[in-house]
Parts: C-alpha cells; sequence; structure tokens
C-alpha cells in the first residue's frame, strides 16, 4: 500500500452522496486519467484526495486555476512556493524578484510557451494562457503526487501534448480528469473510469482504446 491511498472513500453534498464507497492507491510513476462524463465525480475524487493527503507534497491545479488576475505571470508562478520563504523573502520579491527566480521561472513559462508574457498581469491573458500559467505554477512547486483537473482543457492540440508531457515528467504520480481520451492515453499510465460517482474502469492505458472508452460517455 503506498502513501496515497484511499479506503472506503465516499463524499457526499448535504445528504446526499456523490462519490464513493471506492477505494484507489496512487503509485510511484504512476499517471492516472479520471474519466467520465460531466457530473460523473471527477472533481469531487480530486478535491476529496487533496483533502486526505495534503499533510503531503501535494499540488492541485484546480479547474478554476486560482490565478491573482492584479499580479504578474511571473509572480502568480513564484507563488506555487510561497510556503517555503520567509515573509520578507516573498515581500521584497513582489517589488524586485531575485534574478535567480526569474531565471528558473522564465525557463518553465518557456517550457508552456508563454515566456514573453511573463511580466504581464494575468487578468490580461487568454483561457488557454491563463491555463499554461497555472501548469507552470505547479511545476514550480514540485512535489510528490499532482492532481489536476482538466489541466490542458483550453489548449489546442500541440500545446496541450506539451503541456502534457511537461506535468506527466514533473511529477512521480499524477491524477489528471480529462475529456481528451487520445491525449489520456498518451501521456497517462492508467485510466480510472467513473460513472455515477463509482469507479466502472480501471486498467492499464495500453490495454485501452479511445474508441472503448467511449462507453463511458
Ligand atoms: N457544490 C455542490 N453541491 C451539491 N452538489 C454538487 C456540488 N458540486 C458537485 N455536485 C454534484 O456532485 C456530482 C459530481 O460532480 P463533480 O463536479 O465531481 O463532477 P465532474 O465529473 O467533475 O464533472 P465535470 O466534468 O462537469 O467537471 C454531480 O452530481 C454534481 O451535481
Amino acid at each position: 500500500m503506498t502513501r496515497f491511498t484511499l479506503t472506503d472513500a465516499e463524499a457526499y453534498y448535504g445528504a446526499t452522496r456523490v462519490l464513493g464507497p471506492l477505494s484507489l492507491s496512487v503509485g510511484e510513476g504512476e499517471h492516472i486519467a479520471l474519466i467520465g462524463k460531466s457530473g460523473a465525480g471527477k472533481s469531487t475524487l480530486l478535491s476529496l484526495m487533496y483533502d486526505r493527503w495534503r499533510e503531503q507534497p501535494v499540488a492541485l491545479m484546480p479547474q478554476a486555476l486560482g490565478l491573482v488576475d492584479t499580479l504578474s505571470v511571473f509572480h502568480n508562478v513564484y507563488m506555487g512556493r510561497l510556503d517555503r520563504h520567509r515573509w520578507w523573502r516573498n515581500l521584497v520579491t513582489l517589488a524586485k524578484p531575485w534574478r535567480r527566480d526569474i531565471n528558473e521561472i522564465t525557463a518553465l513559462l518557456e517550457d508552456v510557451g508563454i515566456a514573453e508574457k511573463r511580466w504581464t498581469p494575468c487578468g490580461e491573458l487568454s483561457g488557454g494562457q491563463r491555463q499554461r500559467v497555472a501548469a507552470a505554477r505547479v511545476l514550480y512547486q514540485q512535489g510528490e503526487l499532482l492532481l489536476a483537473d482538466e489541466p490542458v482543457s483550453a489548449l489546442d492540440g500541440p500545446q496541450a501534448s506539451a503541456v502534457m508531457a511537461k506535468l506527466t515528467q514533473g511529477y512521480p504520480r499524477t491524477v489528471l480528469a480529462m475529456h481528451d481520451l487520445e491525449l489520456a492515453l498518451a501521456f497517462c499510465t492508467r485510466v480510472v473510469g467513473l460513472q455515477g460517482g463509482a469507479v466502472v474502469l480501471d486498467a492499464p492505458s495500453k490495454t485501452l482504446t479511445s474508441a472503448a472508452l467511449q462507453d463511458l460517455y
């Protein structure tokens, strides 16, 4: 059993159970695509995992992204490690970032193709640009597990592939809620399918085709 294990987990909204009971482990080297139609419980399962495991080095990239619109792209990415620095260092960075941080963050922004916007406030970016900033932030954060809710839904084909490659290389374990089945099979090692809050499929990607996964929709 890994440190990232759920056993008979359930989630409720009010008195209504919307997820589980389900049991699931995320092992080292596993990249799990969480698939299922809208309302199946993917976001609820990601939230539950984050709640249970947040004391460990877990990063969350939520669907709403959680960017601060008035801050620059650089500063939004820097926030990925805010809790690792002293308060005065964060304060100074707000006005005058350290060259080392600028270089490190610029390299990550180059990886996701948005380095030219590094000093632009996030409020002035398109949906796809915002998604790439949020991806750069979790890549900067680092950790043992990444939970991401539709991390490439606003990106075109080549950009989506590039970001999926970075996210799955950047973390030893990922759980990614996805709607693009081809991308899920190309970059994830395992597929977990949800239906009505229950796990109805759990199989290695190499045994699946996107046509077979259509049954979940
Ligand atoms: N705040 C809430 N209050 C009550 N019910 C909720 C709430 N959020 C989600 N639900 C319900 O929980 C169930 C699972 O929703 P969830 O958002 O986890 O689905 P999802 O698979 O992530 O969908 P999508 O692909 O549309 O993001 C749905 O039936 C939804 O109506």
